[in-house]
């Protein structure tokens, strides 16, 4: 079964409260996206691995740890995940950047897919899908099911803020992947809105209704 990770990091817990506020406008919204992404990147990058290199500092050689590097990719679910992609990118700036494009239908909450594109090469890098909401679980599964159709291998899912029927569809659909969760939350509403949650992200990120 899939590793689950719940932040447990202040700043992060801070940075979501505020989210979660009805009355944090859209700017502000925008900044605590990409500044959660940014910090529970720290957390998603954890097991990247490093090779020792030889360098001379000031005073003399010696050997240092730098990333093996291993090709990354970014992958955004269409809209909300966009808002996490700068601040992904500001710790791994050498990540290519694919999309996918799904929405939620207003009746059955089933993700529609509308748009796919992934770098050329993707088979051959570590991939973090990245959207601030995991709900019932429909979007993340499928966008999943989408990357690796294209042949890729190692993945990893980050959200903001999870409900457990999110996280248990996610797991049991694809068990090879680790999910970084911000916050756990309680429980869907009758609309398959997270509850206590902060309403629709899309939405709150791009000041659409
Ligand atoms: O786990 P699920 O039940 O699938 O719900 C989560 C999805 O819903 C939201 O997207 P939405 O459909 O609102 O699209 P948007 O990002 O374009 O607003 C959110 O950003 C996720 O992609
Ligand atoms: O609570 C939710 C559920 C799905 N999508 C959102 O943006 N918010
Ligand atoms: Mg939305």
């Amino acid at each position: 079964m899939s590793k689950v990770t719940v932040m447990d990091h202040p700043l992060i817990q801070h940075k979501i409260g505020i989210m979660r506020r009805v009355e944090t406008g859209s700017k502000d919204f925008r900044t605590l996206v990409s500044e959660v992404a940014m910090l529970e990147c720290y957390e998603a990058t954890r097991d990247l691995e490093l090779q020792d290199v030889e360098i001379e500092t000031p005073i003399c050689k010696t050997t240092v740890k730098e990333l093996k590097g291993k090709k990354l990719a970014v992958v955004p679910i269409l809209r909300a995940g966009l808002g996490m992609v700068d601040g992904m990118l500001e710790m791994i700036p050498a990540a290519k950047v694919g999309h996918i494009g799904l929405y939620r239908d207003p009746e059955t909450a089933e993700p529609v897919e509308y748009y796919c594109k992934l770098p050329a090469d993707c088979a051959k890098r570590e991939v973090f899908v990245v959207d601030p909401m995991l709900a019932t679980g429909g979007s993340a599964v499928d966008a999943i099911r989408m990357i690796k159709e294209k042949g890729v291998t190692h993945i990893h899912f980050m959200c903001i803020i999870a409900a457990p029927e999110g996280v248990k569809r996610l797991q049991e659909a694809h068990p090879d992947v680790d999910i970084i969760v911000g916050a756990l939350d309680e429980h869907l509403n009758e609309h398959k809105y997270i509850v206590p949650g902060l309403g629709d992200a899309g939405d709150r990120i791009f000041g659409t209704k």
